[in-house]
């Protein structure tokens, strides 16, 4: 591998009982790159995110983050791991609880980090994210769908990440405000050289914004 890789993956697979959702898929990602993988619905895009996240325990192979072997770390050994890779989902709407305030939604994974964020950390994030912090009183049916995007980033941003795995983070937005949180993640990532494993099958937008791409077929890396 390289030793300059963030991400190094190798002959993953990931299998559903008869279904071989990922066969043999490998590729490496920078700090600070961009690397989209494209493809058909039920190619295996999200279940290679999960596996490289190990939210869904590869089959076999090697996901190798910052030097390191993820696949054979135990439960406890990838806790302090896990802050270092943080998602970004579909969904912005059905990753916040509709109880809890903008606030509360940002402070949470630094609270299960056994943190204590502030107010002032908190405002920081939410303005970082191009969210007056004011909107941490609000609850999510009080805000848009790109806010609520923007305030997912904010949640994977609490932990200091060095690689965002974002899985169709703007298919469920408006074209008009999806071009608004690309420029978002674009601008982050020039200011914190962030790795992002990009997940999209609208070709346009890869295209856009991703530095390299990898085409997925059947399971398969058809070309990239
Ligand atoms: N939890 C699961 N149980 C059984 N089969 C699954 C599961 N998750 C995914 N699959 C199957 O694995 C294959 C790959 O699915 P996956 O969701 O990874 O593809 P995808 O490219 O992300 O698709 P989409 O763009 O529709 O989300 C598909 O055949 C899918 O039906």
């Amino acid at each position: 591998m390289s030793d300059a890789a963030l991400l190094d993956v190798r002959d993953l697979v990931v299998r559903y009982g008869d279904t071989t959702a990922v066969d043999h898929v490998s590729f490496t990602l920078a700090p600070g790159e961009t690397l989209a993988l494209n493809g058909p619905s039920g190619c295996g895009k999200s279940s290679t995110a999960l596996a490289v996240l190990q939210l869904r325990r590869p089959d076999s192979g090697e996901v190798r983050f910052e030097g390191r072997e993820l696949t054979t770390l135990t439960e406890s050994e990838l806790r302090p791991v896990r802050p270092r890779m943080q998602p970004v989902f579909q969904d912005p709407y059905g990753s916040l609880s509709p109880r809890h305030r903008i606030r509360d939604a940002v402070a949470e994974p630094l609270r299960i980090q056994g943190q204590r964020p502030t107010r002032t950390q908190i405002a920081e994030l939410l303005d970082r994210v191009g969210l007056d912090p004011s909107y941490g009183d609000r609850r999510p049916h009080e805000l848009s769908g790109g806010q609520c995007q923007r305030v997912g980033i904010a949640r994977a941003l609490a932990s200091e990440p060095r690689l965002l795995v974002l899985d169709e983070p703007v298919s469920s937005l408006d074209p008009s405000v999806r071009a608004g949180v690309l420029n978002l993640l674009a601008d982050l990532q020039d200011d914190l050289g962030l790795g992002y494993l990009f997940i999209c099958h609208d070709r346009a937008v890869v295209r856009h914004f991703a530095h390299r791409v990898i085409e997925m077929r059947d399971g398969r890396i058809s070309s990239g």
